[in-house]
């Protein structure tokens, strides 16, 4: 059977596409995902040997994508602790400056991702570079939206930094103190620096939290990337299609300019 879905983008109704970074533009949820991981697990580690409950590993699948994939760092460390009814302060007790802090696990984690990026490097989704490139042809706006403090960096690390006309990110949203998905701040604010309504915009998205941003902000059309197994639950959490790729993406209603 052929599960592939046919899914139109209509230029004569749409001004702007507003994509995620970390798994639609670049293949670093993965790589996000490899640093949760380590960081959460060596702390979950240290807290079982030091009498607290009993070690369960962080899931790199589960886990990642229902409390991290798409928040801002700390809301990432608080999601995940609170699923397994655990907190930490938001800054180390005077008396006690060694406590470890929702800030400073999340630092380490920082530290293993950009490592992992350094060694590793980044790549472009070749579908998405295309998609981009033929809406750019056609006189579309595009615009990069992430929680990621990094996006900056792996956007250069992947070479893909020219492709897009504005960018909202989480250095952006710590200025502006911009509420993280699943709020859509984050995408209304990058539709205000496109110059266009979120009526006329479209948002693609691959994280759970980030297709209910997109629904929220009344934008036109939000379009899920499953690249996670999670395709009935994009669409439950607003995505009005979903596709595997964003090359299953075709193009309607607008001819290339001359
Ligand atoms: O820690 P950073 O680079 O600022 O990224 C924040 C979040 O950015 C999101 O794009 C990722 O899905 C999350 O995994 C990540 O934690």
């Amino acid at each position: 059977m052929n599960h592939r879905t046919r899914a139109v983008l209509p230029l004569d109704r749409i001004a702007a596409v507003i994509l995620d970074m970390d798994g639609v533009i670049t293949d670093t949820a993965s790589v996000h995902a490899a640093a949760w991981k380590r960081a959460f697990d060596e702390f979950l580690l240290d807290l079982s040997r030091s009498g607290g409950p009993r070690f369960r590993p962080f899931d790199l699948a589960e886990d990642y994508r229902r409390h991290v994939d798409g928040r801002a760092r700390s809301d990432g460390v608080r999601a995940f602790l609170a699923s397994r009814g655990l907190a930490l302060p938001e800054t180390a007790p005077p008396d006690r400056p060694g406590t470890i802090t929702v800030s400073a696990l999340g630092d380490r984690k920082d530290r293993y991702f950009r490592d992992y990026v350094d060694r590793y490097g980044v790549t472009a989704y070749p579908g998405t570079v295309r998609l981009v490139r033929r809406l750019r042809e056609r006189g579309v706006a595009t615009a990069v939206v992430s929680a990621s403090r990094n996006c900056a960096a792996v956007l250069r690390a992947a070479r893909v930094s020219d492709l897009f006309d504005a960018r909202v990110d989480g250095v952006d949203a710590a200025r502006l103190e911009l509420p993280g998905k699943p709020h859509p701040a984050l995408f209304l604010e990058a539709a205000r620096r496109l110059g266009v309504s979120p009526d006329d915009a479209v948002v693609v998205e691959d994280s759970l939290a980030g297709v209910e941003a997109g629904r929220r902000g009344g934008f036109a059309l939000v379009v899920g990337v499953d690249r996670a197994h999670q395709r009935a639950e994009l669409r439950a959490r607003g995505a009005h299609v979903v596709v595997a790729d964003l090359a299953e993406l075709e193009l309607a209603g607008a001819e290339v300019s001359p």
